[in-house]
């Protein structure tokens, strides 16, 4: 069989310690598709992502990811190393071994991904010095070094001030506009104008449930939205 989707859940169910965080869920994502996750604080988000990433197991049902694309997940804070930008950057890159990166290679295209996200010039700051939306965007080097297919992020702009969240926009945008090739784009977010800039379409969770995915102009319309997903409708309005 040829398996084309980036990424294809069937029926999973995901326990966290007794609480069943996710159930019944199946999707399937195409490479180049922009999926945004929305959904209430504890309606199953960050724990689809994590699923997705292969960080938590399933209970129940299976996941199936291409065999060739390669993934990378952003998490909500970035988890970052008493070291300068471009070691905490480089570090992850070097001992990714399956990049089979020397140190060397691993400091260059670290200095590369630096360069993308426009932070060349804290390359020898501290990791930790860095503000919020500079330590968000070291996160996006830290991904981006790795050259993946398939991008993961957990509210990267959680937190960031206007200015800041759009850069992280920007840059969300020009990965999935790829270099070459289209790239997959999968994140949660609170925000829905961000929703609407990004996505092309849109997943709501609710309880572990999914209980919408639509193409992003039928979710952002409130007839279509209220006839497929009553509760996706009912957060919508509550939400703007
Ligand atoms: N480590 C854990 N142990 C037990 N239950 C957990 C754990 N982490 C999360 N949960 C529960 O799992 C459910 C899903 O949580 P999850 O963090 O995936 O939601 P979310 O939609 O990402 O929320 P938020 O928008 O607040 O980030 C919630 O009921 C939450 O309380």
């Amino acid at each position: 069989m040829t398996v084309c989707s980036a990424l294809q859940l069937r029926d999973v169910a995901v326990l966290l310690g007794a609480v069943q965080a996710l159930q019944q869920i199946s999707l399937d994502v195409q490479p180049g598709e922009r999926v945004a996750l929305v959904g209430a604080n504890g309606s199953g988000k960050s724990t689809l992502l994590r699923t997705m990433h292969g960080l938590l197991q399933p209970v129940q049902g299976c996941i199936e990811r291409h065999p060739t694309l390669r993934q990378a997940m952003l998490f909500q804070r970035p988890h970052l190393l008493r070291m300068s930008s471009l070691h905490n950057v480089a570090i992850g890159l070097w001992l990714d071994r399956s990049l089979g990166l020397g140190w060397g290679q691993a400091k260059a295209r670290a200095t590369q991904a630096l360069q993308r996200v426009g932070l060349s010039e804290l390359a020898h700051h501290g990791g930790r010095q860095l503000s919020g939306g500079q330590q968000q965007r070291l996160a996006m080097a830290r991904a981006w070094g790795r050259m993946p297919d398939v991008l993961l992020l957990d509210e990267p702009t959680a937190s960031l001030d206007p200015h800041a969240k759009r850069e992280i926009e920007t840059l969300m945008a020009d990965f999935a506009s790829g270099e070459g090739h289209a790239r997959t784009l999968i994140w949660a977010s609170h925000n829905l104008g961000q929703v609407k800039r990004l996505a092309t379409r849109v997943m709501y969770l609710e309880g572990g449930r999914l209980l919408a995915d639509l193409p992003v102009a039928d979710f952002f319309n409130a007839a279509v939205l209220a006839q497929h997903s009553p509760p996706a409708h009912a957060f919508v309005q509550g939400e703007q």
